[in-house]
């Protein structure tokens, strides 16, 4: 029998402290999210991140958090229950940090008498930080505890017509009337990441990311959120000068790709930009960095930068389109176990 699997990045537990650090500890350990040696690894994180940043990020947690719990959770189970009524095999969730872990999902269809599974990391573009980590986890965990289970997996969907006429159409529909420029805010990475999983070792940051085809592109979080936004813009007849890209959420002194968006953000006023649309196209469902970071502290920062109007564009979350489109590319692998 076949069954689903969709996986998101998962949040902490509640907005305790403790809780926040031990999803902190898990995350930020994993050498796919910081990827120094394990020994300069814990320095950082457990020697300096976990002392301070607990707090702040639970303060944050508490702005956003529902009385059903974290927003992501949430709305990753209302995609579940939806996608559910649409399909006849069983759909679960599974979380790459916290609960419900992968192995929780992959023991819930395992129960219901699954041993092949389409597994769905929810996030468009490909990066070392969360595709990777997702199947190199959830493979550990098929290997340890479900040798006779197989796993099909969806790949990077950041180009693909049925996802940009969705996420172009759940844009037009949100935009507000008068806007002076549509932001584009993907989550940033740290370079190295992208120099680290360059098959080619071709991409230098820079004019490949956005060049036409490159064998670089298929590992390029860069390049794959350029091409979202490019592809998207298309879709919409935008002219190209009303729109910026921008990469948020950075951590730490590493540089990460840029340009920063709460640098953009300071900025921009001063260039004529006072009505701002920003959409975060590299999450599929709202969470702490879009609706804390880019909604609340965003708009901070492009008002205290001089700006007048700032409408944030909500992720495609639970949408009927999406759900579609969800469908679609489970469907589409499932159908490839017909073929083996
Ligand atoms: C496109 C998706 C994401 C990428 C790429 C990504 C890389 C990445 N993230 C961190 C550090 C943190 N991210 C945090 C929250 C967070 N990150 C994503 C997605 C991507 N991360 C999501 C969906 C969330 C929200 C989770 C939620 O519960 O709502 C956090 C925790 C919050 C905080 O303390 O700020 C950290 C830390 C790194 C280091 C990284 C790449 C190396
Ligand atoms: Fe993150
Ligand atoms: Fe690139």
């Amino acid at each position: 029998m076949k069954g689903i699997l969709l996986v998101n990045l998962g949040s902490p537990r509640s907005t305790a402290v403790n809780d926040v650090k031990e999803y902190l500890d898990e995350f930020l350990m994993d050498e796919k999210v910081i990827d120094y040696r394990w020994i300069f690894r814990a320095l950082l994180v457990r020697g300096i991140i976990l002392k301070t940043r607990p707090a702040k990020s639970a303060e944050a947690y508490k702005t956003v958090w529902t009385d059903q719990g974290s927003p992501l959770i949430v709305i990753t189970e209302k995609i579940q229950k939806k996608l559910q009524k649409l399909v006849d095999v069983p759909v679960e969730i599974g979380m790459r940090y916290a609960e419900p872990s992968i192995e929780t999902g992959i023991q819930k269809l395992v129960d219901k008498g699954v041993s092949e599974i389409v597994l769905f990391p929810l996030y468009p573009q490909y990066a070392m930080s969360t595709t990777e980590t997702v199947i190199e986890k959830a493979e550990e965990v098929r290997k340890q505890k479900f040798p006779k289970v197989k796993i099909n997996y969806i790949q990077p969907f950041y180009n693909r017509d049925i996802y940009i006429n969705c996420l172009a159409e759940s844009i037009k529909e949100k935009l507000p009337e008068n806007f002076d420029a549509l932001q584009f805010s993907y989550h940033g990475v740290p370079e190295r990441h992208i120099y680290k999983t360059d098959p080619t070792k071709t991409c230098n940051l820079n004019d490949c990311c956005s060049r036409e085809s490159n064998p670089s592109h298929q590992f390029c979080y860069r390049h794959q959120c350029f091409d979202t936004t490019n592809k998207v813009i298309e879709k919409l007849n935008l002219p190209r000068e009303k729109t910026i890209v921008s990469f948020q959420s950075r951590l730490g002194k590493d540089k990460w790709i840029e340009p920063y968006t709460d640098e953009t953000l300071e900025t921009i006023p001063k260039k004529g930009i006072k009505n701002l649309a920003i959409v975060c196209p590299a999450f599929v469902s709202d969470c702490l960095e879009t609706l804390e970071e880019i909604s609340v502290e965003g708009k901070e920062q492009f008002l205290h930068g001089g700006g007048e109007n700032f409408h944030y564009i909500p992720c495609l979350n639970d949408e009927d389109r999406w759900i579609e489109v969800v469908k679609t590319l489970c469907e589409e692998k499932l159908n490839e176990f017909y073929l083996v």
